[in-house]
């Protein structure tokens, strides 16, 4: 049975953030993810997820001025100082909550552009490096140009050529189903593929990026194949519930309670 954790980004915003912890707990979740932790302390996010029980399935590196449109540094020539202040600024997060992944975000960048390119596999192989000491793992997803327009990684076949290439051995994918769908189609298929390079999964309807509980894709099939594949890890619910949170969880009742 997939082990799903509440992204409390999009999740359970009916409270504020530090309240969306009991939110989930309560709901029937045993782990979580978000976006980004930084502007709460620390210590307060790792109390707010072990006094609820809660394992911290994800989070990403400090993407820059999000609000000014910016989406990470790796693919960013000459961001490299700003990459390496980022996993800095992470590393108390993650010895807070006992994450065992963050997400390293490429930013806007252009893939066909070789400095682009060259910037990525130095700043992902940066951070594989000084993550690893941690215990932790790295994980780069491709993200939908519908939704982040400009955005560098928007190809599973890159990912996964260059995770192949680099053989980094705590070097991830993050499978985000909706923008697999969106991009490439054929979800189940590429599922099968890159099964053994993927370090993390995220979930939501396509296209309007809901509750997983109906339009194109059949989640109940995909969440049993992924139990035949052998995926052990985390399935984040990366979605903007239709209403309210709680009212829009009928399609976990099945899975809620189940240990992390
Ligand atoms: O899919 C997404 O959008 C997220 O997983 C993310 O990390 C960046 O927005
Ligand atoms: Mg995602």
């Amino acid at each position: 049975m997939p082990r799903f954790a509440a992204n409390l980004s999009m999740m359970f915003n009916e409270v504020p953030f530090l309240d969306r912890f009991e939110a989930a707990a309560k709901a029937g979740f045993a782990a979580v993810e978000f976006l980004f932790p930084y502007e709460y302390p620390a210590d307060e996010i790792g109390k707010r997820l072990h006094g609820n029980g809660l394992t911290q399935a994800l989070f990403n590196l400090p993407p820059g001025d999000w609000k000014a449109g910016e989406r990470g540094f790796a693919a960013r020539p000459d961001h490299f100082a700003a990459l390496q202040q980022s996993l800095t600024t992470a590393l108390p997060y993650a010895q807070a909550t006992g994450v065992k992944r963050l997400h390293l975000m490429a930013g806007i960048a252009d893939l066909n552009d070789p400095k682009a390119v060259a910037a990525f596999r130095k700043s992902v192989a940066h951070a594989a490096e000084f993550l690893a000491p941690h215990g932790l793992d790295v994980v780069i997803e491709p993200i939908n140009p519908r939704n982040v327009p400009g955005y560098f990684l928007n190809d599973f076949l890159f990912a996964r050529d260059l995770i192949n290439e680099l053989r980094i051995p705590n070097l991830k994918l993050q499978f985000d189903i909706y923008h697999c769908q969106i991009i490439h189609g054929d979800v189940t298929m590429r599922l099968r593929e890159m099964m053994p390079i993927i370090g993390h999964i995220q979930i939501a309807s396509i296209p309007s990026r809901n509750e997983p509980d109906g339009e194109e894709l059949n989640y109940p099939f995909l969440f049993e194949e992924l139990d035949r594949l052998g995926y052990d890890g985390f399935v984040g619910c990366e979605y903007n519930p239709r209403g309210n949170t709680t009212d829009g969880l009928a399609w976990f009742r099945p899975y809620a309670g189940a240990k992390s």
